[in-house]
């Protein structure tokens, strides 16, 4: 039985104090963890206002992305081992806006793969096709070429027990959700390669999430889907209220 990961996305839209406010107002209200798993992924300047706040509750924590060595003359990096240090549980990597915006290959996310690992963490690896793709039905083998990558050199008791987001770039921040149904198609794409890569029970192990516009009134016909185990949500997890009933959904 895979348990799902409900994870909210921050991307860069909080600050220290708001970051304080909200772990407060939703602390006590987070599902056990064996029965969904509550994330928050947040900019490095807010993980120490969220790991102090969410001691002691059923939070988890991520960082938005790291670097692929552990220490050195890196200018602005962020360290995998310094996250650890701090508490962090899982590290986001390979989100489409940092593709986009930040030139990030499939040869750093995979190196990022293998750091956050050396280091005791987990990654939850985005990956996800543009419109253009999707319209050239090209959706389905630009996503397993993106897990294939990301997954490169990576044990089969790594790759069980990290997160793959399967994120849309046409659905994230636009309101347009991908359908149920179209969904759970490439997120059973995402599983079958895994199969083909590991095999079938760590196929059955790795946990699979959709994210793209995500919101309180879909995530439970989402989370109904066979191959989706969970969310990667970005607007509608800036809002305590709308955060508690998605990780909430099965209640
Ligand atoms: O990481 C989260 C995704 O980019 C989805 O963002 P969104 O829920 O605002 O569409």
């Amino acid at each position: 039985m895979r348990t799902p990961i409900i994870a909210g996305n921050w991307k860069m839209n909080m600050n220290p104090e708001q970051t304080a406010e909200f772990v407060k107002a939703v602390k006590n209200d987070l599902p056990e963890t064996t029965k969904v798993e509550a994330v928050i992924a947040a900019p490095a300047v807010d993980l120490p206002a969220l790991l102090e706040n969410a001691k002691g509750s059923n939070l988890k924590v991520a960082a938005e992305n790291c670097y692929f060595e552990d220490a050195g003359a890196f200018t602005g990096e962020t360290s995998p081992k310094v996250l650890k240090e701090m508490g962090v549980d899982y590290v986001v990597i390979g989100h489409s806006e940092r593709r986009d915006y930040f030139h990030e290959t499939d040869e750093e996310i995979n190196k990022k793969a293998h750091a956050i690992f050396r280091n005791g963490l987990l990654p939850i690896i985005c990956c996800g096709e543009s419109l253009e793709t999707r319209e050239a039905n090209k959706a389905e083998e630009w996503v397993e070429r993106q897990v294939t990558a990301a997954l490169k050199d990576l044990s089969a008791a790594q790759v069980s027990s990290l997160v793959i987001a399967y994120e849309p770039i046409w659905a994230i921040g636009t309101g347009k959700t991908a359908s149920a149904d179209q969904a759970e198609e490439i997120c059973g794409v995402v599983r079958k390669t895994v199969a083909k890569l590991y095999d079938e029970t760590v196929a059955e192990k790795v946990r699979i999430q959709y994210g793209g516009s995500v919101k309180p009134a879909n995530v439970k016909e989402l989370m109904a889907k066979e191959n989706i185990d969970g969310g990667l949500v970005g607007g509608a997890s800036l809002v305590p209220e709308s955060y508690l009933q998605l990780v909430n959904f099965n209640k």
